[in-house]
């Protein structure tokens, strides 16, 4: 069993975290630039890595992400296991803004990303019906409670591409469909995760009714970030909880994530490509004996 590294990926407003002894590092990658350097240190003696999704300054969008790059870092940087912060819209009554959603699943509505690090040359499909880890999400809900913070467990994530926040029409939709929560970043992060085989958990943190509560009005970044700043101690804490309680050795993904790749290549191995099986070395190394 390896020892855990644990990811973070900051969202919107979360561009660091507090840690001991943290540095910034340069990583490079084979499918391209990050967001931004990764964050290492330790919080209580655990190795922490922390990433911000958005780069350092908020540069990049949700649709220009290289969600690839940024999870390739990770893998390289020895994450075995990735919490990914970000805020959310609520498409329940029962979410109000200030509420973290542990979510566990997600409905992928984005269209103008990269999703996957396999493909021509060497093709692959990974199991995905789980696509959090409980243990994860156990651990999380453990500090949520120990902090005090308003929280519920469960629930579906509508990832949209944006940039511009949803249509009255396609919210009222999303809710028809049972979604709890929308955002624009968390696929195809963790999609690739799972392909990366590292377990991935959502803290969706609510700070807003989107456009279709009759009470509230329509969703703008002001107060997005208005209620951003206010959580932000919340999730600082959180964080640092986590860590603190977060098992030295990696603990076992029950939804699939140390193993999704034992079945998931089909191409040949006589016909694979040696350009891609080159990129792939940190993300499937396990499976193609490289890395
Ligand atoms: C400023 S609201 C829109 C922005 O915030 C969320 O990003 P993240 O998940 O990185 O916190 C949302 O998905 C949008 O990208
Ligand atoms: N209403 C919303 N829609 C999409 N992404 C969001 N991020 C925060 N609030 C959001």
């Amino acid at each position: 069993m390896a020892a855990s590294v644990l990811g973070i990926i900051g969202g919107s407003g979360i561009y660091d975290i507090p840690m001991d002894n943290a540095r910034w590092e340069e990583i490079a990658s084979p499918w391209g630039q990050p967001s931004d350097a990764v964050r290492r240190g330790e919080i209580d003696g655990l190795s922490v890595v922390f990433m911000p999704r958005h780069g350092r300054g908020h540069v990049y969008s949700p649709s220009s992400i290289n969600y690839r790059a940024n999870i390739d870092v990770l893998k390289r940087a020895g994450v075995t296991d990735l919490y990914s912060l970000s805020a959310v819209g609520s498409l329940h009554g029962d979410l109000p803004p200030g509420t973290f959603v542990l979510v566990d699943q997600f409905i992928d509505r984005t269209f103008a990303r990269e999703k996957s690090f396999f493909g021509t040359g060497c093709v692959a499909h990974v199991a995905f019906s789980h696509p959090v880890s409980p243990v994860l999400q156990d651990i999380a809900e453990a500090a949520l409670k120990a902090e005090g913070i308003a929280h519920a467990r469960g629930g579906t994530y509508m990832v949209m591409e944006g940039p511009q926040f949803s249509t009255l029409a396609e919210s009222q939709l999303y809710r028809s469909w049972g979604a709890r929560v929308i955002g624009m970043t968390n696929m195809p992060e963790a999609k690739l995760a799972r392909e990366a085989e590292i377990s991935y958990c959502t803290i969706a943190m609510v700070t807003d009714y989107d456009c279709w509560h009759e009470d509230h009005g329509s969703v703008d970044v002001a107060k997005v970030i208005e209620v951003l700043k206010a959580n932000s101690g919340n999730a600082t804490r959180l964080v640092s909880r986590i860590a603190k309680s977060f098992p030295r050795q990696h603990p076992p993904c029950p939804a699939g994530s140390d193993r999704a790749l034992d079945f998931a290549i089909m191409t040949a191995p006589d016909e694979r490509d040696p350009q891609r099986l080159a990129m792939l070395d940190a993300v499937a190394g396990r499976v193609l004996g490289r890395g």
